[in-house]
């Protein structure tokens, strides 16, 4: 056993942070997820992988349970809520809501309605405002801002719960080279702070920086390990449908 200490506790790291067992799942009639048995390392970053459709923000709903599983198992270590970072398309722009207030949404999780946010929740917010450099867009409110910034925002919101478990759905998408930079090196210091990040990226190299890597095709796990093996050029082939040179 291996222990790190997250937040005052001790965490395990040589026990998945995530362990999935033959995981069905899907929508009514339609199953997506066809099988899975898969491990999510603690303390370490994850990448999942795969073409669209492929079945990879229908895993990271079941992980985030969102998303309830048909049959198989689905086994969390950690004591706290994953906080889950949706893309930004999936969230209304008219939400008469500030950039601010949503990222301090985070701390209310912890706090409940009806308790006051302490001095500690406030600083984190404004720090999580600052990792993401959206402190002086702060006050706008969010069908103000660009999609990128809107993105930024989510991302920030996440990070803001300091979970044991975060989980990014293409954190990255279409921002410019800045704002990658940002969420990068944002999701390597919550690693290197104990935490677990899972994030779904089409870009492959995110993914081989990444110390995990899931291959889906068609809701099924085709490859698991580290990106340099999930990633060759055979694996990659395979899991987009390209022609085998
Ligand atoms: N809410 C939903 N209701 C019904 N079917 C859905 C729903 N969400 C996803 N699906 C279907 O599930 C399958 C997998 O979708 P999912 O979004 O998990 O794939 P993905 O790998 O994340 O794709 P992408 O890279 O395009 O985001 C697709 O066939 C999709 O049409």
């Amino acid at each position: 056993m291996v222990f790190i200490l997250f937040k005052g506790a001790l965490v395990n790291v040589a026990e998945p942070a995530v362990t999935l067992r033959n995981v069905r799942a899907g929508y009514g009639p339609h199953e997506v997820l066809g099988g899975i048995t898969a491990e999510v390392p603690a303390a370490r970053s994850t990448a999942v992988v795969g073409a669209n459709g492929a079945g990879k923000s229908t895993l990271l709903n079941v992980i985030a349970g969102i998303q309830p599983i048909s049959s198989g198992t689905l086994h969390r270590t950690g004591r706290l809520r994953a906080a889950y970072a949706t893309q930004h398309s999936e969230v209304s722009g008219e939400l008469p809501i500030t950039v601010r207030a949503t990222v301090t949404m985070a701390r209310w999780a912890h706090r409940g309605p009806w308790r006051r946010l302490t001095a500690r929740d406030r600083t984190i917010v404004e720090d999580c405002l600052e990792q993401l450099d959206i402190a002086a867009i702060a006050d706008q409110p969010l069908g103000a801002l660009s999609g990128g910034q809107r993105q930024r925002t989510l991302v920030a919101q996440a990070l803001a719960q300091q979970s044991d478990l975060l989980l990014l759905d293409e954190p990255a998408a279409g921002l410019d080279l800045h704002a990658q930079t940002l969420i990068d090196e944002a999701l390597d210091a919550t690693v290197r702070g104990g935490a677990t990040v899972v994030r779904i990226t089409h870009d492959l190299a995110v993914a081989r920086r990444a110390a995990h890597c899931l291959l889906l095709r068609d809701g099924r796990l085709l490859a698991e390990g580290p990106p340099s093996a999930v990633l060759s050029r055979e694996r990659v082939a395979v899991g987009w449908g390209l022609p085998e040179e």
